[in-house]
């Protein structure tokens, strides 16, 4: 709902096409999505590292550190965690109007919470990318003991336990990172972004 009366949009005076030819790159999300564990973030944070050190204007937000501040006040709830993803969505935007190639790792468990953030960008600035590991390799690594405490019962509506994962049906981008490496998984990112004459 829609609570903003009031309210007229302000124009500036630098585009968000002055920005990526500032910046010498196009803008877009990389949307990651996939189980807790199943290497969302790691190889966002590696792709981030890439790109920087080929001084491309890029960023990570990451679903661990945004709810520890901007989403401090949601749980996970098939409600909370759809305000969470279009919070975001809403944020991923405002980055790639600035110019900025962002990187998103959130388990976004609802493909229809995924489509809304990619109806509200433009076309080709929602690259999803879909983290296919297998829940049993995710539980293996269980690197934040949660799927164990999920099993104990002690964390109620775990995505992939007993909270669900829709997967997505026209990814742009899919990895499985049981069957592939962390270099590999990168080298898959940006060579898409190249091919795709995002970056040059
Ligand atoms: N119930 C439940 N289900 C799933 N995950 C849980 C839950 N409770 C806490 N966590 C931890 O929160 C991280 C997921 O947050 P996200 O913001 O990405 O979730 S969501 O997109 O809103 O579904 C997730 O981080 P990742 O492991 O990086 O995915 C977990 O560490
Ligand atoms: N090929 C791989 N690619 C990415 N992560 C891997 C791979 N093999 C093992 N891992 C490990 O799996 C874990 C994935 O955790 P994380 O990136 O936090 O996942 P998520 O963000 O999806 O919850 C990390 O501990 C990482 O070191």
């Amino acid at each position: 709902m829609n609570k903003s009366e009031n309210i007229t949009w302000q124009n500036t005076k630098i585009s968000k096409q002055d920005r990526q030819s500032y910046f010498g790159h196009k803008s877009a999300v990389l949307w990651f999505t996939g189980l807790s564990g199943s290497g969302k973030s790691t190889i966002a944070v590696e792709v981030e590292k890439q790109l920087f050190e080929h001084h491309l204007n890029t960023y990570v937000l990451d679903g661990d550190n945004i709810r520890f501040g901007l989403n401090s006040n949601l749980g996970f709830s098939a409600k909370d965690r759809e305000e969470n993803i279009r919070r975001i969505g809403e944020v991923s935007k405002l980055f790639v109007d600035a110019g900025t190639l962002t990187l998103t790792a959130f388990i976004s468990p609802y493909r229809a919470d995924r489509d809304r953030v990619r109806n509200i960008l433009g076309d080709g600035e929602f690259i999803e990318v879909f983290v296919d590991t297998p829940i049993e390799v995710c539980e293996k690594r269980d690197v934040k003991h949660l799927y164990e405490k999920a099993r104990r019962g002690e964390i109620k509506g775990f995505t992939g336990i007993d909270a669900p994962y829709e997967r997505p049906q026209n990814p742009e981008i899919t990895i499985d990172t049981s069957t592939q490496s962390l270099a590999t998984s990168a080298q898959q990112i940006i060579d898409y972004l190249v091919e795709h004459k995002y970056i040059n």
